[in-house]
């Protein structure tokens, strides 16, 4: 199960483009590790800051070495005031991907790195960060309050929730965000991952890297497909409406989002998990809808296209019973890969040559340039 795809053709497909020791994808046996770890293992019994540690530097945290980071990562989690009054000027409208790009840029024109040495100190503050520039902003111009950036939540998960909702949350919904920001954090040479390796290959720094890296996340085809897959469900009323739906959408050759991956064969290891998630929030919410119209969506994919749900799909049904907006899903992503894209630049930068392939020409011959009056 999880196995990789025998990879060939356009889209950079089959061809390594480098080394990593952050992460396996598509491996027999194990469809997605953490530097060895099955993340389904990392998923039930770890914190995400643990996941974070691990990333970071290496190793798992011992319980004491767990404990303080995450009281380090608790300290940083404020926002500087030059940066909430930039926020406070994105209009309500804007794409929360948009307000993440903006919030980490101008995080770097306020706390520049300015030397390597500092890289895990500003990765750790944007890992820190990120929910309260997410949440600021969208209590500041969607309730018109102005929230406090910090709580005494201990998880980034926890704390995300509670700056959103404006209370504690449940244990449940506090446990269901970390196994979410586990799935996330990494997952190899991903585009987004990619793009950002790409940019610390320049040399640039750490803020331009995750910048680029949100820029490519937002599309539709990578981490914006949890946003669309909710679209998707929501405009059903029943599984019967669902399938019927599907099926002239299939017939259309509709791209069916939260379906299919790059990589993965027959399933992603992340879907299972998120998928039991999902059920047991459906059952404390008294979903008799959503779920099942998930799940007819899901069976009608395999039986019509052998397409499997990737992690986005059952990511978009658990977050709604949690009570999140849906224009705030992708962001989440941010929240949590900004783990594994920061382990990138750090590997990159430890082994570097600038990144820049060739291509195949297929333009004119070469040709003289005509006056201009002649053209
Ligand atoms: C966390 C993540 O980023 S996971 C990915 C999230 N993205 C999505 O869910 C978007 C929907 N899925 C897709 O667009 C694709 O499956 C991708 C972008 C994830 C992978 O793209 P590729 O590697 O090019 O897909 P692949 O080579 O497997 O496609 C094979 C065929 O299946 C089709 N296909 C793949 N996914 C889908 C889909 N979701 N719906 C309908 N058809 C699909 C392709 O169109 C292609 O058909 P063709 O040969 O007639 O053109
Ligand atoms: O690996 C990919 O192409 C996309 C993906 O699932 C991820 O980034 O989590």
């Amino acid at each position: 199960m999880a196995e990789a795809k025998v990879l060939s053709g356009a889209g950079l497909r089959g061809q390594i483009a480098g080394e990593t020791a952050l992460c396996t994808v598509g491996k027999e046996g194990a469809g997605l590790t953490y530097r060895g770890y099955d993340v389904r293992e990392l998923a039930a019994n770890s914190d995400f800051e643990e996941v974070a540690y691990l990333l970071f530097h290496g190793e798992l945290p011992n319980r004491r070495q767990l404990a303080a980071y995450q009281q380090k990562l608790k300290s940083k989690r404020d926002l500087p005031v030059a940066l909430k009054e930039v926020l406070e000027r994105i209009p309500a409208d804007a794409h929360p991907m948009d307000v993440m790009r903006t919030g980490a840029s101008v995080l770097g024109t306020l706390e520049p790195e300015h030397s390597f040495e500092q890289q895990r100190e500003v990765a750790e503050r944007l890992l820190a960060v990120f929910p309260a520039i997410l949440c600021y902003w969208y209590r500041f111009t969607h309730d018109g309050v102005r929230i406090e950036c910090t709580s005494d939540e201990d998880t980034i998960g926890g704390h995300f929730l509670h700056l959103l909702h404006g209370k504690a949350p449940s244990e449940l919904h506090r446990k269901v965000m970390n196994v979410s920001l586990i799935l996330y954090a990494e997952h190899e040479f991903n585009a987004s991952t990619f793009t950002g390796r790409v940019c610390a290959s320049t040399l640039s720094d750490l803020y331009s890297c995750v910048t680029g890296s949100i820029g490519s996340l937002r599309g539709p085809l990578h981490g914006g497909a949890n946003e669309a897959a909710m679209e998707l469900i929501e405009r059903f009323s029943s599984p019967q409406e669902a399938v019927s739906e599907l099926l002239a959408m299939i017939e259309r050759k509709d791209k069916i989002m939260g379906f299919g991956h790059a990589i993965y064969r027959e399933s992603d290891p992340r879907n299972e998990v998120i998928k039991q998630w999902a059920k047991k929030l459906a059952e404390e919410a008294g979903d008799s809808v959503l779920y099942p119209v998930s799940e007819a969506i899901d069976k009608t994919m395999w039986e019509q296209k052998k397409l499997f749900p990737n992690a986005d799909f059952y990511h978009a049904s658990a977050y709604h019973f949690m009570g999140i907006p849906t224009k705030l899903f992708t962001p989440i992503f941010v929240c949590s890969r900004v783990t594994g894209w920061t382990a990138h630049v750090f590997e990159q930068r430890a082994n570097n040559r600038i990144i820049r392939p060739s291509a195949d020409y297929i333009g004119v011959e070469q040709r003289a340039v005509p006056e201009i009056d002649k053209r």
